[in-house]
């Protein structure tokens, strides 16, 4: 197998295993809108504790969209045999966590002062990812440690920020994203 091959099927690899995570957070800027997840209310040092910007619908919507191409990807690497089948456990933690861990980062961004929105480089791209592994790592500690091994991770981490920008530039030109970043 050549570099190049090798080098492939890592990157494919790397998005496979990503998918969940990689779905709900796009999705729940889809589905988001509504009930704000902190009903509004303020912290004590008298900002938003979340912002209007981490909504149930977003939640909800982005988790149950990660949740059904997980239940796909489990459908499909029984016929391939190739690609690794992500375990139940882990495809509810990566769809939940990657937006778990864009509130949890919306928490600290308030914390700091920042509006919502505001730009926060590389952690606005990665929030999602540490959340994911975050859960999974906790909920599932086996599958995770099998399936994401060290090269994995660097690929996802290095992968990520590009497509993270692609995917906001999308999302703004095709207005469903206030801002491209
Ligand atoms: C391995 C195999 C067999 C297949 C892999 C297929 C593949 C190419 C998978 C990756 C595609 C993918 C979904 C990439 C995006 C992952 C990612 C980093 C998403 C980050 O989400 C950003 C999101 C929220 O931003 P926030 O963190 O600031 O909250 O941005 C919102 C964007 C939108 C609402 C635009 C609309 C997007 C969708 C409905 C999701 C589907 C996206 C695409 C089809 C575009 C993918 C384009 C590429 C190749 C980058
Ligand atoms: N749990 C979530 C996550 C996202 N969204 C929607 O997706 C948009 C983009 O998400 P994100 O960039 O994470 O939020 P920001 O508005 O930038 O807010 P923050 O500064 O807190 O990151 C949000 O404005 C919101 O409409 C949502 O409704 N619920
Ligand atoms: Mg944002």
């Amino acid at each position: 197998m050549s570099e190049i091959t090798y080098l492939f099927n890592i990157i494919i690899l790397a998005l496979w295993l990503m998918l969940p995570a990689y779905i709900a957070n796009p999705t729940a800027v889809v589905f988001g809108g509504g009930t704000p997840i902190d009903f509004g209310k303020n912290w004590r040092d008298g900002r938003r504790i979340l912002g209007d910007g981490k909504t149930f619908r977003g939640l909800i919507g982005g988790t149950a969209c990660g949740i059904i191409i997980g239940l796909l990807q489990r459908q499909i690497s029984q016929v391939g045999d190739i690609l690794i089948t992500p375990s139940l456990i882990a495809i509810v933690t990566l769809s939940f966590g990657a937006l778990f861990g864009d509130i949890v980062k919306s928490f600290f961004k308030r914390r700091l002062g920042f509006a919502r929105g505001a730009k926060l480089p590389l952690i606005d791209q990665l929030d999602f990812v540490i959340g994911a592994w975050v859960l999974t790592y906790a909920f599932d500690p086996q599958w995770f440690t099998q399936s994401f091994e060290p090269l994995i991770i660097i690929t996802v981490l290095i992968l990520t920020p590009v497509l993270h920008r692609v995917t906001n530039i999308i999302g703004y030109y095709i207005k469903l994203k206030k801002e491209p970043w």
